[in-house]
């Protein structure tokens, strides 16, 4: 059975319809008044630049969120989808709409409307061409049938990814790196994971290695102070290494169980930012030889071919093991999933569905899809 008869099964219209109907998307909890300690403990490491001990930021009890149930974060994902699934919805409709007959310029255009949403060049030139077999397999006639078989069928190489989407955690200390180009959202994803993992109970510390900008590491310590967890921070313009060593050997000798390092993202200078994250590499592995665990990059659902271009230049630069999709609520090209796993072959492991500090989730595949498709079946 694929991915699509697993989900949707028979009646799936129905059922999708309902749902649509259900709001319970939860408030943002951004202003809640949570605990936070912010401590830095920086040491100078060989003739690497020195970093400064900020002062300690006042801190605040933290409230303590409920987890979410799995029926709230199917509503969550639904209603975050729900752009993506409408633009991708009409053009489909529209373009379905427009045809008498299954012949080949019927696949020529359906070809077209799988770029314009975002499917991308290579992935809607392949899908085509397995559409153009699987029709005729399956004596597809009606407008409804050959809508069924094209979803069947995106739905179903999506589902053979393959791809481990779980992040990689340890049982001792985990090290995750998040890399990404300016404002994609690589700070506030590290805020929502701290929150998420100090929920369950780890010892979390955060790293913040983008010294470039002020800005950047005062929202890190931010974060850090309303899900109530440690930082590690620079001084302005520090070397971004020095920070990694601190860290690093503070959540060894204080046995953290998650280190969240956040990095620069100046995409504009690749040869630098491949020596700074190999730099970082070197410093991490010293400690910890199997460490990073995870180097997740940090990609904005609005930004749609873009996103798949930056994964391109990012993995070339420096090895990839998954991916963070952000903003996928304010987004109608969260299609861009589709592309991600199956020209990239890298898993999208998180997604951000909110600026809130619980608007983050796990990828879920079966979730994903729901929603994608929830204006078309
Ligand atoms: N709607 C929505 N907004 C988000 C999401 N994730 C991040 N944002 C917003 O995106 C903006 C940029 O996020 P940052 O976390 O600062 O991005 P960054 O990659 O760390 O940027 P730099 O610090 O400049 O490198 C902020 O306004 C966030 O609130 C999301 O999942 N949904």
């Amino acid at each position: 059975m694929g991915l699509f008869d697993k989900i949707f099964g028979k009646k799936v219209a129905e059922q999708l319809e309902e749902n649509a109907s259900a709001d319970i998307f939860k408030l943002d909890l951004s202003e809640s008044e949570e605990v936070s300690e912010t401590v830095t403990d920086p040491e100078i490491v060989g003739d690497e630049v020195e970093t400064e001990t900020e002062q300690e930021v006042e801190t605040v009890p933290e409230p303590g969120l409920e987890p979410e149930t799995p029926q709230e974060i199917e509503a969550k994902y639904e209603k975050s989808l729900k752009k993506t699934s409408k633009s991708f919805g009409a053009r489909f409709n529209e373009f379905l709409a427009n045809f008498r007959s299954v012949d080949e310029a019927f696949f020529e255009d359906l070809e077209d409307t799988l770029i314009m949403s975002d499917v991308g060049v290579d992935v809607a030139t392949q899908l085509t061409d397995e559409l153009r077999q699987e029709v005729k397999l399956q004596n597809a006639k009606s407008t409804d049938d050959v809508k069924r078989v094209i979803i069947e069928k995106m739905v179903d190489n999506f589902g053979e990814s393959g791809l481990n989407t779980a992040l990689n955690l340890q049982d001792g200390l985990t090290v995750m790196l998040f890399v990404g180009v300016n404002g994609v959202g690589k700070t506030t994803t590290i805020g929502k994971l701290a929150n998420r993992f100090k929920t369950e109970g780890k010892k979390v510390l955060l790293a913040a290695a983008d010294t470039f900008r002020a800005g950047a590491r005062d929202q890190l310590v931010e974060w850090a102070r309303r899900s109530g967890v440690d930082v590690v921070v620079g001084k302005e313009n520090s070397d971004p290494a020095s920070v990694v060593f601190d860290a690093v050997k503070r959540a060894r000798t204080e046995q953290f169980d998650v280190l969240l390092i956040d990095t620069a993202g100046r995409l504009q200078n690749k040869d630098n930012l491949m020596k700074e994250l190999e730099k970082m590499g070197k410093i991490i592995k010293r400690e910890l030889p199997d460490a990073p665990h995870e180097t997740l990059l940090a990609l904005d659902a609005t930004t749609g071919q873009n996103a798949i271009s930056q994964a391109k230049e990012f993995s070339n630069v420096t090895p990839l093991t998954g991916i963070v999709l952000t903003k996928l609520d304010g987004s109608a090209k969260g299609g861009i999933i589709l592309t991600i796993q199956q020209i990239l072959q890298i898993p999208v492991k998180l997604v951000g569905l909110g600026e809130g500090i619980q608007d983050l989730e796990n990828f879920d595949e079966a979730l994903f899809v729901k929603g994608l498709f929830q204006d078309l079946i």
